[in-house]
């Protein structure tokens, strides 16, 4: 059976209403489409866990920082559509501009702490875009749980931070990042590598995980981590934008692995922009 699509907040909330009148409950899998194992991973998470799973594609302006990059995104509603169909979505929300931006919207949801540096030191606006769409996804859909991939480290703990705080009722569920056999983690924006690239890329994951293992006696960080910069710019990275040792419960960055961390990095190929991260323990 195809998924059915829904445009418009009044027929999300007349549909959530009914589930609701059954006791039903609710999860939703934020998304910006161009679909990929990594989203269907999420879907099935949330089936797992709801009786109702709303997916939703919105290609969201307002967090791009880069128009090119905004022109650039692979916008594929219909083979999403035709992805989601046998997974066993109930619903894919695509809203209308309008109803996520009405003329004069003037609010901005920004998330101060966790957001700074990594992605948000780089991405100027791009976590407060990020936070004001989600919130509104959380309260246009009312669900009971979401589901993020550990892909977008950051953003998940941007989106529990958020909602945390304004008291919004719903359990953030963080879902394993997904990955080709080569280790690439899978990403809409892969499609845009070139062959040469695409052979280059899964360098990433490599590096991360082979400093991931050189830390774990707890030495510190920063000399492995420089190895491991200058590993990826002699593998054709055309720029590292940053390579960072953070702790895994609150994104604050430490010197050392002497507790449970995650290795995140942002990096250029040609003018694609990949991210990645990893989880690092102490032996
Ligand atoms: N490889 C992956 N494994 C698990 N979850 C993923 C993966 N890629 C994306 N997601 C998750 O899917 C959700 C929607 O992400 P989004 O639509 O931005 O896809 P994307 O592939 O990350 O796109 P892009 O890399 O171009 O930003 C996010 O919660 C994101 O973390
Ligand atoms: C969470 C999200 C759908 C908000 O637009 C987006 O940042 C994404 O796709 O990760
Ligand atoms: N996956 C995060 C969405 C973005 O890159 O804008």
């Amino acid at each position: 059976m195809s998924v059915p699509i829904v445009r418009t907040l009044a027929e999300l909330r007349s549909t959530v209403a009914g589930w609701r009148r059954e006791g039903l409950k609710v999860g939703v899998v934020p998304t910006m489409g161009a679909l990929h194992e990594g989203h269907l991973s999420l879907v099935r998470a949330a089936l797992e866990q709801a009786d109702r799973v709303v997916v939703t594609l919105f290609v969201n302006p307002k967090q791009f920082n880069n128009p090119a990059d905004l022109a650039a995104y692979p916008r594929t509603e219909k083979e999403d559509a035709e992805k989601l169909s046998p997974v066993g979505a109930h619903m894919l929300y695509v809203p209308d501009a309008e109803e996520i931006y009405p003329e004069g919207f003037s609010t901005t949801v920004s998330v101060s702490g966790v957001s700074e540096g990594l992605c948000g030191a780089h991405r100027p606006g791009h976590f407060d875009g990020v936070a004001t769409i989600v919130a509104k996804l959380f309260l246009q859909t009312g669900a009971d749980m979401a589901f993020f991939g550990e892909k977008d480290f950051q953003q998940l703990h941007v989106v529990k931070r958020m909602a945390r705080d304004l008291d919004i009722p719903i359990t953030i569920v963080p879902c394993p990042t997904v990955r080709e056999a080569d280790g690439l983690a899978l990403s809409s924006r892969n499609v845009r590598l070139s062959s040469q690239d695409r052979a280059i890329a899964p360098k990433l994951a490599q590096a991360l995980f082979a400093a991931a293992e050189k830390l774990r006696d707890g030495r510190l960080a920063k000399p492995v981590l420089d190895e491991a910069v200058k590993a990826l710019e002699d593998a054709g990275f055309r720029e590292v934008e940053y390579l960072e040792l953070r702790a895994e419960d609150n994104l604050q960055p430490i010197d050392r692995l002497d507790r449970p961390a995650r290795l995140l990095a942002a990096v250029f190929l040609r003018e694609v922009r990949l991210i990645d991260n990893v989880p690092a323990q102490p032996s």
